[in-house]
């Protein structure tokens, strides 16, 4: 099934991942499989949610399709040019924000801009116009440590989306957040994904966090992490998660989840004993 060529796949996807496979230390006693054999696609604007067990290669994939590491088997594609190396289509926000500390928060925005040597009211504009997408403009000359853990994972988003990418590559950016806090940014990143039109792909370990949020979610096998399903989430919204559609839909990824946790674990246990 897993190919190379473009067949089969649709010029409008955003991302497509074909046979995907990562080895670290690949040439090395100490090679071991992350990832093996990943077929996905995404569709512009898709919201596709990452579950499964710790070390399963989440992290990894996303690290891949933003170019940052290279895959050891089988291609990627972003808007059907080959994956090869970063690019501002395509932001990473990860779990703990790196704002720098000494930069105001628009110039943290604007970060990104200012390396490509853009001027200063233009960086200040987009920077300006970025923040308010995420409720923040009133901040724009303060620093992040006068900020709340919530308001700096939306300055995170905000220096993501003054790149405007198409795509957006979130590992676990709520997991440090307080639970309230927590689903007060899912409801923003669903209006902020909304109003952009880019694709998202987000990891979580948060079952309800992925009925909350996805359109699809892919559940991934214990180490080498493969795809072990693909579950549609046609649930409205705003969506209601006492709903039993809801509560079913978590029933069913729970019991996807469970074997690969129990595989996952053993194998830990495993390797600590070697
Ligand atoms: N830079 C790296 N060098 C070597 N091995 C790595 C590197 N990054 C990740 N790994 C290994 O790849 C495997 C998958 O890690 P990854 O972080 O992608 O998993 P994950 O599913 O995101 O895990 P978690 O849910 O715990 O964050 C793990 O065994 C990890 O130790």
């Amino acid at each position: 099934m897993a190919s190379d060529s473009y067949a089969n796949w649709s010029s409008q996807d955003a991302v497509v991942c074909r046979g995907v496979g990562k080895t670290w230390a690949e040439d090395t006693a100490r090679a071991h499989e992350a990832l093996r054999g990943i077929d996905l696609d995404i569709a512009p604007g898709e919201f596709v949610v990452l579950l499964g067990p710790s070390g399963c290669g989440k992290s990894t994939l996303l690290y891949l399709i933003a170019g940052l590491e290279r895959q050891t088997q089988g291609k990627i594609w972003a808007f059907r040019d080959p994956v090869e190396g970063p690019s501002p289509d395509r932001s990473l926000i990860f779990q703990e924000t790196s704002l720098f500390p000494w930069l105001t928060v628009w110039q943290n925005v604007s970060f990104g801009l200012s390396i490509r040597g853009a001027p200063e009211a233009e960086r200040r504009a987009v920077a300006r116009e970025a923040l308010q997408r995420v409720g923040l403009a009133e901040a724009m000359d303060k620093r992040p440590d006068e900020l709340s853990g919530g308001m700096r994972q939306r300055v995170a988003v905000a220096r993501a989306l003054a790149m405007r990418p198409k795509v957006l590559l979130m590992d676990e950016p709520f997991a440090a957040l307080d639970v309230q806090t927590r689903a007060k940014m899912q409801d923003f990143l669903l209006d902020v994904w909304r109003d952009s039109g880019a694709s998202v792909l987000f990891v979580t370990h948060h079952i309800d966090e992925a009925v909350a949020l996805a359109d699809r979610v892919v559940v991934f096998t214990a180490r080498p992490g493969r795809i072990k399903s693909i579950v549609p989430v046609d649930l409205p919204r705003p969506r209601d998660p006492f709903s039993p559609e809801a509560e079913a839909l978590r029933r069913q990824l729970t019991e996807e989840l469970r074997s690969e946790v129990d595989r996952a674990f053993a194998e830990q246990e495993a390797l600590a004993a070697e």
